[in-house]
C-alpha cells in the first residue's frame, strides 16, 4: 500500500519536497497551493500525482501532511487541521525556518489523532516559488526534526524513513536550541548582508562609482540579501528574540573593534582576523548545510565577443549545468575572469579538465 502524503505551499522548498517524494512508488503526493499557477505548474510537470481540492477531505485520506507555507501561515494551517475529524492518526510535519512558534503551536493542539513532528531542511535558495523547486535540493543537506511535547518516538521514525528519498543527513534537535543555531548561523548573517547593502547603497549618494567598485568579496557576503523579502521578514519576526541578542553582541564586537583601530592595536587586530580566518577554513570542504553546496571555477578570459558562450557550450557538451555565472568585474579591461559555479565536485573536476584540455587559464576554489 502506498502511503498518502500531502503537501499544502508548493513553493521552492514544499515543491521541492514534492518532487523528490513523488519520484518513490511508495507515495502517492496530493498537493495543494493557495497560488492556482502554483497548482497548475505544480500538476503539468509531474511534481505532484494529483491536486487537492478540497484541504479536509484530502487531509483525512493522508497519511503524511508536510506544510510548505511561510512560518504564519503554516501556524494557522495547523490550528485549522486541528478541527479536523480523522479516522487515523496522521503525522502533521512543516519546514519552516524558526521552530519555538511552530512546536508553542504543536503543544496547544488538542486532536490527539495528529503527531506533529517539526521539519527544518537546512538547504534553499535565495529563489523562491515552484519553477526554482529541484528533487535533489536536499541531497547531503541537514535535515532537523523537533517532534511536540506529546509525540511518540514511531512517528519521527516513520516520517525519517520517508526523508530517505531525499537523501539528506537527519538530526533531532530542541526547538530552542534549534533557533539560537540557525539564529548564529543563517537568520542574523541575513540582517548583516542586508544591512551591509544598505550602507553601501547610502554612500552611493556622495560615490556614484561604488556600484562598479562592488567586486567578489561584497558579492559573496551579501548573496544572501537578493532573498525573497517576504520570506525573511517572516523567519526574523518569528525568531525576533534571538536576533535583539545577537544584535547586542554584535554592537559589543564593533564596539570592541573600533576601540583597537582607535589605539592602533596591531596585533590584537591581526589576532581577530587570524582566529576568524582559522575558525572559517576550519569549516572544512564544503558539505551542504545551510549553505549550500557550491563549487566554483574561475576561468580566465580575454575580453572577447563570444568568450562566454564558447565556454558554457563547451561544458554543455559535457553535460555540466552551470548554477551560476558571474564576470568579475575587478579585472574588467585588463584580464576577463569569469566565476562559474556549479554544484557538484564531480561537475567542477569534469569542467576543469574539459577547459584545461582547450588552454583556458583556471582556477579552482575548495
Ligand atoms: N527558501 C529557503 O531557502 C528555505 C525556506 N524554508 C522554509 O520553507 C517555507 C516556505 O518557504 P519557500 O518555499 O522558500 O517559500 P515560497 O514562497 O517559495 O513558497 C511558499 C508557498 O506557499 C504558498 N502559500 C502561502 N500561503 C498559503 C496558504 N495559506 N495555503 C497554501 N499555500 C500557501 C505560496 O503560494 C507558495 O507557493 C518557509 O516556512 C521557510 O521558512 C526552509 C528552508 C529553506
Ligand atoms: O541561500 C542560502 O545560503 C541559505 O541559507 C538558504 C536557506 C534559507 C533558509 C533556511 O531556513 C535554510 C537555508
Amino acid at each position: 500500500m502506498k502511503r498518502t502524503i500531502f503537501v499544502i505551499g508548493l513553493g521552492l522548498i514544499g515543491g521541492s519536497l514534492a518532487k523528490c517524494l513523488s519520484q518513490s512508488n511508495k507515495n502517492h503526493v496530493i498537493g495543494y497551493d493557495i497560488d492556482r499557477k502554483t497548482i497548475e505548474f505544480a500538476r503539468m510537470n509531474g511534481i505532484i500525482h494529483d491536486v487537492s481540492t478540497d484541504i479536509v477531505m484530502t487531509a483525512k485520506e493522508a497519511d503524511i501532511i508536510i506544510l510548505g507555507t511561510p512560518i504564519t501561515e503554516t501556524i494557522e494551517m495547523m490550528y485549522t487541521l486541528d478541527t479536523i475529524t480523522y479516522d487515523h492518526d496522521v503525522i502533521l510535519s512543516d519546514v519552516s525556518s524558526v521552530k519555538k512558534p511552530i512546536i508553542d503551536a504543536a503543544n496547544r493542539l488538542q486532536n490527539r489523532k495528529i503527531q506533529f513532528v517539526g521539519g527544518h531542511p537546512m538547504a534553499g535558495s535565495h529563489k523562491k516559488g515552484i519553477t526554482a523547486a529541484k528533487g535533489h535540493l536536499f541531497e547531503n543537506a541537514i535535515y532537523v526534526l523537533t517532534p511536540s511535547k506529546s509525540c511518540q518516538s514511531s512517528p519521527v521514525e516513520q516520517l525519517q524513513e520517508v526523508l530517505m528519498d531525499t537523501k539528506s543527513n537527519v538530526v533531532r534537535l530542541g526547538a530552542n536550541e534549534h533557533d539560537e543555531m540557525t539564529g548564529v548561523i543563517s537568520h542574523f548573517p541575513h540582517l548583516i548582508a542586508s544591512a551591509l547593502v544598505q550602507q553601501a547603497k547610502k554612500w552611493q549618494d556622495t560615490h556614484e562609482f561604488i556600484p562598479k567598485l562592488a567586486a567578489g568579496g561584497f558579492r559573496d557576503v551579501t548573496r544572501i540579501a537578493s532573498s525573497s523579502p517576504e520570506l525573511w521578514q517572516d523567519i526574523l519576526y518569528h525568531n525576533k528574540q534571538k536576533m535583539i541578542q545577537l544584535i547586542n553582541d554584535w554592537t559589543e564586537e564593533m564596539t570592541a573593534l573600533k576601540q583597537m583601530l582607535h589605539e592602533n592595536e596591531k596585533e590584537q587586530l591581526t589576532s581577530y582576523l587570524e582566529q576568524a580566518k582559522d575558525y572559517r577554513d576550519g569549516l572544512g570542504a564544503k558539505k551542504k548545510g545551510a549553505i549550500p553546496a557550491f563549487y566554483d571555477l574561475y576561468v580566465d578570459i580575454r575580453d572577447q565577443t563570444g568568450a562566454i558562450a564558447s565556454v558554457a557550450n563547451l561544458l554543455a557538451e559535457e553535460s555540466v549545468s552551470i548554477t551560476n555565472i558571474q564576470i568579475l568585474e575587478i579585472r574588467e579591461g585588463i584580464m576577463g575572469a569569469l566565476r562559474l559555479t556549479v554544484s557538484t565536485k564531480e561537475e567542477q573536476q569534469k569542467s576543469y579538465q574539459v577547459l584545461q584540455e582547450k588552454g583556458y587559464d583556471l582556477m579552482l576554489e575548495e
